[in-house]
């Protein structure tokens, strides 16, 4: 069966996706940075999960030495893990330096260094298997947003660092060809968080033709028609209701 690494499983679309893959019987790697009763259950269901805080380049190296020491074969990688920063007023210079300098590296530069850490770890997934019924290749899946089409006000270094996520799409789609195909998969709102309110909720939904939100399931399905695709690589499929229609 397939084996894929996922970052960031403790939460929401992360753990969707770590569930969806091991009741699949998949082999499934992930990364996790805070411990959390999900990272038990996952563990308990067959995970091999890291603690990793990616903000921590020393923690993404030994991340890196443990894969490689591991791991022989990657079929798909998916970059999931991120945060959410938005730029409050008033903060002050080093502030919004941090806030930069976070979004950058957890979007850009943390998929940039284990897609080129892992190519022996894609590349061998399609000898390992010997001859195959059609070519079968292997995935790298860059989770982007709708903002880095469109940008965003409140998240402005955020949005920049899915637009360079995205670009790192075209770069390795190229440089990975034809063995890997790489995609970056762009949803507008797929969950809302536990503290947002009625209100918010109403403004978010409204923000796109369908008026509603997204789910996770989509984002699986959109997974799954990836790894099934013999032609797409080097593009954002965006999930978003029509919003940039609105
Ligand atoms: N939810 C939505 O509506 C939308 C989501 N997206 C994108 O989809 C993806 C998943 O979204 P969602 O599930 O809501 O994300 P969450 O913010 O809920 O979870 C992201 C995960 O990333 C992990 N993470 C964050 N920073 C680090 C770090 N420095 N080192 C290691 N792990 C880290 C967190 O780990 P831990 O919990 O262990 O600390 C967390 O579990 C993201 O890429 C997001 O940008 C795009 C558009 C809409
Ligand atoms: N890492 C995260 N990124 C995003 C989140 C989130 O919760 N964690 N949420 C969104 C919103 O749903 C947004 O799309 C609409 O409010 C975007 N990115």
């Amino acid at each position: 069966m397939p084996t894929l690494l996922i970052t960031g499983v403790g939460q929401r679309l992360g753990l969707s996706l770590a569930n969806h893959f091991l009741a699949k019987q998949y082999k499934v790697i992930g990364t996790y940075r805070t411990e959390r009763a999900s990272i038990e259950t996952l563990r308990q269901n067959g995970a091999e999960l890291y603690q990793v805080d990616f903000y921590k380049p020393q923690q993404t190296q030994q991340f890196i030495n443990s894969v490689n020491r591991h791991h022989a074969v990657i079929d798909c990688l998916i970059h999931n893990a991120s945060d959410w920063h938005d730029e409050k007023d008033e903060l002050d210079f080093l502030d919004y330096h941090q806030i930069f300098s976070n979004m950058m590296t957890i979007h850009a530069e943390v998929p940039y260094q284990l897609n080129l850490a892992f190519k022996q770890q894609l590349t061998s997934s399609k000898s390992e298997s010997g001859i195959k019924q059609q070519p079968q290749y292997s995935d790298i899946i860059h989770i982007s947003d709708y903002v880095a089409f469109k940008g965003s006000k409140k998240h402005i270094a955020y949005a920049a660092s899915k637009a360079a996520l995205e670009n790192l799409t075209l770069s390795f789609a190229q440089r990975y060809s034809p063995i890997i195909k790489v995609n970056s998969i762009a949803p507008a709102l797929l969950a809302f968080n536990e503290h947002d309110d009625d209100s918010y909720k109403i403004k978010a939904r409204n923000k796109s033709l369908l008026q509603t939100e997204g789910s996770f399931q989509e984002v699986i399905k959109t997974i799954e028609w990836l790894r099934d695709s013999q032609y797409v690589t080097g593009r954002t499929i965006h999930l978003d209701g029509g919003r940039h229609l609105k």
